[in-house]
């Protein structure tokens, strides 16, 4: 495991201390019960496959541990909307605050927009998947280098009987093989990161030399490092349909208008 996500994981487990003794695990159900049913986030992005369109998850990322600051001027439901009318099918929100400068707030604002949207944080334990939703998360994700098999699975059960999908990541043959012991329900949508989490080097040969690995019925992403119209087409034409897109896009004056351009959609008024 890198050392970067060894770091992240201590900060999550005395993050999680602090919480629980805020909120207990019981009131903390209650309100994920409460909430707006979820909206189908692994279903928005088939539909767009089945259209033979990009399936688009565009994230709204302040800052990361890479790339410092990335984007100053940061209002989540301005970027949420713009995102909507670029042509994104869901929406990413890091809620991580001590390395991505994201925040819950983030996404209880990105909601606004009408999207499904994933709470895109390091999760190790079933009380941060009953925030997510109590947050109003449509979808967690689970990365694989993070968890073992016991707990990946317990995760993902969690996330399903509150009514949400999972995006589990991967970056290796390895972890590929140990999401898909997960039976579809519980791993619809496969992540593969093209950055590896030691170097931060990017590189999108990552997503195609698995490619062929991923049987027809998960929904494989792409994800990290795509920047331009090139990077999208060399994807599809290795069948891969399904983009999680951050930097390029946040980088841009106008994220909406960036994202019509990468994917050749019409951009929507609003
Ligand atoms: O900004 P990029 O290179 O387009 O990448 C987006 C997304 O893939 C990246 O933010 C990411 C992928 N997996 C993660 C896990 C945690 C935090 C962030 C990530």
């Amino acid at each position: 495991m890198s050392d970067i996500l060894e770091k992240i994981l201590a900060t999550k487990r005395d993050e999680l201390a602090v919480a629980r003794s805020r909120i207990s695990a019981e009131a903390l159900r209650a309100k994920a019960g409460d909430a707006e049913p979820p909206r189908g986030f692994a279903a928005a992005l088939r539909a767009r496959v089945e259209q033979h369109q990009p399936a688009v998850i565009a994230e709204l990322k302040k800052a990361s541990p890479s790339k410092g600051l990335i984007r100053p001027d940061f209002d989540p439901e301005w970027l949420a909307h713009r995102y909507a009318a670029g042509g994104a099918a869901c929406l990413s929100v890091l809620t991580d605050t001590a390395y991505f400068q994201g925040a819950p707030d983030y996404l209880v604002q990105a909601k606004a927009a009408g999207l499904p949207v994933i709470r895109k944080d390091f999760l190790i334990d079933t009380y941060q998947v009953a925030e997510a939703r109590a947050w109003g998360a449509d979808c967690v994700l689970l990365i694989v280098a993070a968890l073992d098999d016991a707990q990946l699975r317990s995760l993902a059960e969690a996330a399903v009987e509150l009514g949400m999908d999972t995006l589990v990541e991967v970056h290796d043959a390895a972890e590929l093989e140990r999401a898909l012991a997960l039976p579809p329900a519980l791993c619809p949508l496969l992540g593969v990161n093209n950055r590896n989490l030691r170097t931060f080097d990017v590189s999108l040969d990552t997503t195609l030399s698995l490619r062929d690995a991923v049987p027809a019925d998960r929904v494989l992403i792409t994800e990290s490092g795509i920047h331009q119209r090139e990077d999208i087409q060399r994807m599809q034409a290795a069948d891969v349909h399904g983009f999680l897109i951050g930097e390029s896009l946040m980088r841009a004056p106008d994220p909406g208008e960036a994202l019509a351009q990468l994917i050749d959609h019409p951009l929507q008024a609003g």
